[in-house]
């Protein structure tokens, strides 16, 4: 049979190609894949869903419901009640799970922040009362004292030096308290030597065998985390920096290194923090360890694209999605980030 050649009419796009000198003759046209919506939507490889996000969100003991965080747009501190309230409108929006951190009143900081082993602190309050009201939504817990240390450490100090075994030992009491509040994560973030497998015992040696561990493996001492101390006031508290605890930005198999301990010693799902800047050992933590991995989009990187939105330098709601959506392609199962609620308004309406 004779071959019939198919002359279609050439698009205005081709014609255009002829004035200027012809078609190239590709093979490989990596455009056409990306002509239309339904065509982009059909290659895409990731996805970022309501089931990725995790809401920090900052307790205060109030009778307000709310105050801002001046360095942080758009996010309030919360009385107890309110978190209650915010917790479920979250559940209901479909995020998974929140994490909680204490905004201390100062009279309740001292140097080995004993307030948090009270039971009936603001956290341990806050902690029972979303258990009560809002059971279907996870809540991860940090252990870690900086809001309640009077220097503003993670743990506690003997001269400059913050100790680490002695830390280990209050955190893991810390830990203990938020378990029996109901804690379902625990989130070491102090970043001390062997706390995740000294946590792990204590939580099981007491009957909390399904606690889980969400272990923040490799936290940066990073300038993105300003903001945040406004948010807990450790602004006014820390005396210095974190350089002789949380890694040094320069490092990656460092990161490999504390991942595979945290791994041993028990930890369920490990954390890197912060999330953009560090997206490199995201991916690489993923490819090695294949365990659930999360990306910690921290306040500074928050604050980053909101001031640029407030000043109409980029659009901040594409900004926030791409930026999340960057984390599920560097391969995070999931990414904590203080637009959880606004993102899952969003991908309710559609995207
Ligand atoms: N342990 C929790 C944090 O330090 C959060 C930091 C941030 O959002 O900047
Ligand atoms: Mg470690």
């Amino acid at each position: 049979m004779e071959s019939r050649v198919v002359r279609p009419f050439p698009a205005p796009q081709a014609r255009q190609d002829e004035a200027f000198g012809g078609s190239l003759g590709l093979t490989r046209r990596l455009r056409r894949n990306r002509k239309a919506d339904w065509s982009r939507r059909l290659v895409r490889e990731s996805v970022l869903t309501t089931d990725d996000l995790i809401w920090p969100l900052f307790l205060m003991d109030s009778s307000q419901a709310r105050t801002p965080v001046a360095w942080m747009p758009g996010v309030d501190r919360l009385n107890i009640d309110e978190a209650v309230r915010q917790s479920a409108h979250a559940a209901a929006l479909g995020i998974p799970a929140i994490a909680p951190f204490p905004f201390v009143e100062k009279s309740l900081r001292d140097p080995t922040g004993s307030e948090a082993l009270n039971a009936r602190n603001l956290m341990c309050r806050a902690v029972r009362a979303i258990k009560a009201e809002v059971p279907q939504i996870g809540i991860i817990c940090d252990a870690a004292l900086d809001p309640y240390t009077s220097h503003g450490h993670d743990g506690v100090m003997d001269g400059e030096t913050v100790l680490n075994d002695a830390s280990v030992h209050i955190l893991t009491q810390q830990a203990l308290a938020l378990a029996d509040a109901g804690a379902d994560v625990i989130a070491p973030s102090d970043m001390m030597d062997g706390r995740v497998g000294a946590i792990r015992a204590a939580l099981d040696a007491n009957g909390f065998e399904m606690t889980q561990i969400m272990a923040y493996a490799a936290k940066y001492a990073s300038a993105f985390y300003g903001p945040f101390r406004d948010a807990i006031g450790t602004n006014a508290t820390l005396i210095g920096d974190k350089r002789t605890y949380q890694m040094d930005p320069a490092n990656s198999d460092e990161a490999i290194a504390e991942v595979a301990l945290d791994l041993d010693e028990g930890a369920d799902m490990v954390m890197i923090k912060p999330g953009l800047p560090y997206l490199d050992i995201v991916a690489r933590v993923k490819d090695q360890f294949r365990v659930p991995t999360f990306a910690y989009q921290v306040s500074g990187e928050y604050a980053m694209i909101v001031a640029a939105a407030q000043n109409g330098w980029l659009d901040g709601d594409k900004a926030m999605m791409e930026s999340l959506m960057a984390f599920k392609r560097a391969g995070a199962d999931g990414v904590l980030t203080y637009f959880a609620p606004k993102v899952a308004e969003r991908l309710k309406a559609g995207g």
